[in-house]
């Protein structure tokens, strides 16, 4: 049966408890949320999830601890769990960026078996792109919690030297989209629209976008090839976006991203 415990239940961690849920996974009540203020978790506890203020007494008969605080908020957790954790019982996952595994078994044990997971908030309605990586969890622990991921989105495997770039891509990728919707909705206006058609057509068409290109394995470039007439209006705009430097912007944010996640621990 799996008991989840998840530390720091903020943005992503009640994306990713809502999200468990949604796609059956498992039941509210076997998963057990931590806050410092219980006040925050009234909602959650209605919906049936278990919550606590006390990390040490929440992991208590969890099979899984998902450490989701903040990089800077991270070292008073684990010094507070360190002496309940049960290598043998428990897997500890860590979605807490910027923080390698053997970060995590400095302060909970050598043999406490860590595993990093990047998801993104599209988590809570299944469509996260999530990236999981460890040095020194089982395949079989590596295995199920690919299993748990992918009831929630996609999952790529990668090496943990790779993890702050899928932060940036994955993780802050997805609010990167999200304002490209919003330019394309906001231009929208500029020509005619009313702000939630606008906003309505662009989601649809960015839907569109991604799903093209999921569904027929298709390159980017192959698809904008049928959309560009000669001499025609698209060529016209996606020119003018590129003089203005948007591929480049979106490539030098992307960097700069992976940069900041790297040193978010000891900042
Ligand atoms: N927000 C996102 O889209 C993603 C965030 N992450 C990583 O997940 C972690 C959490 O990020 P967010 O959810 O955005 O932050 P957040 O600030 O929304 O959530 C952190 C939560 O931890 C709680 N907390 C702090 N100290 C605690 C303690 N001692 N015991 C129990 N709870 C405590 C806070 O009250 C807060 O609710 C970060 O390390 C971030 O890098 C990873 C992937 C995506
Ligand atoms: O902005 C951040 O630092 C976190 C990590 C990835 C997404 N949000």
């Amino acid at each position: 049966m799996n008991k989840i415990t998840i530390i720091g239940s903020g943005n992503i961690g009640l994306s990713l408890a809502k999200g468990l849920v949604n796609k059956a996974y498992c039941k509210a009540e076997d998963i057990t949320l931590t806050r410092r203020s219980l006040k925050s978790l009234s909602e959650e506890a209605a919906k049936g999830f278990k919550v606590s203020d006390n990390n040490k007494v929440a992991i208590y008969d969890a099979n899984v601890i998902v450490l989701a605080v903040l990089p800077q908020q991270l070292k008073k957790v684990l010094d507070e769990i360190a002496p309940a954790v049960s290598p043998e019982k428990q897997i500890v996952v860590s979605v807490v960026s910027g923080v390698t595994c053997a970060d995590v078994r400095e302060k909970l044990g050598n043999n406490v078996q860590v595993i990093r997971a990047m998801p993104n908030t599209a988590i809570a309605i299944g469509q996260s792109m999530t990236c999981v990586a460890s040095d020194n969890a089982s395949d079989e622990q590596v295995d199920r919690v690919t299993r748990m991921f992918e009831t929630v989105g996609a999952v790529v495997t990668i090496n943990e030297d790779l993890m702050t770039s899928a932060t940036a891509l994955c993780a802050c990728g997805i609010a990167f989209f999200l304002r490209a919707i919003r330019a394309a909705s906001q231009g929208g206006v500029e020509i005619g629209f009313h702000a939630h058609d606008a906003l309505k057509m662009a989601v649809q068409t960015a839907k569109g976008a991604a799903d093209l290109l999921l569904q027929t394995q298709s390159h980017p470039e192959g698809e904008i090839d049928k959309v560009t007439s000669p001499k025609g209006c698209t060529i016209a705009g996606l020119n003018e976006m590129e003089h203005n430097g948007f591929s480049s912007a979106f490539i030098k944010g992307i960097k700069l991203s992976a940069r900041k996640a790297g040193g978010l621990y000891n900042d």
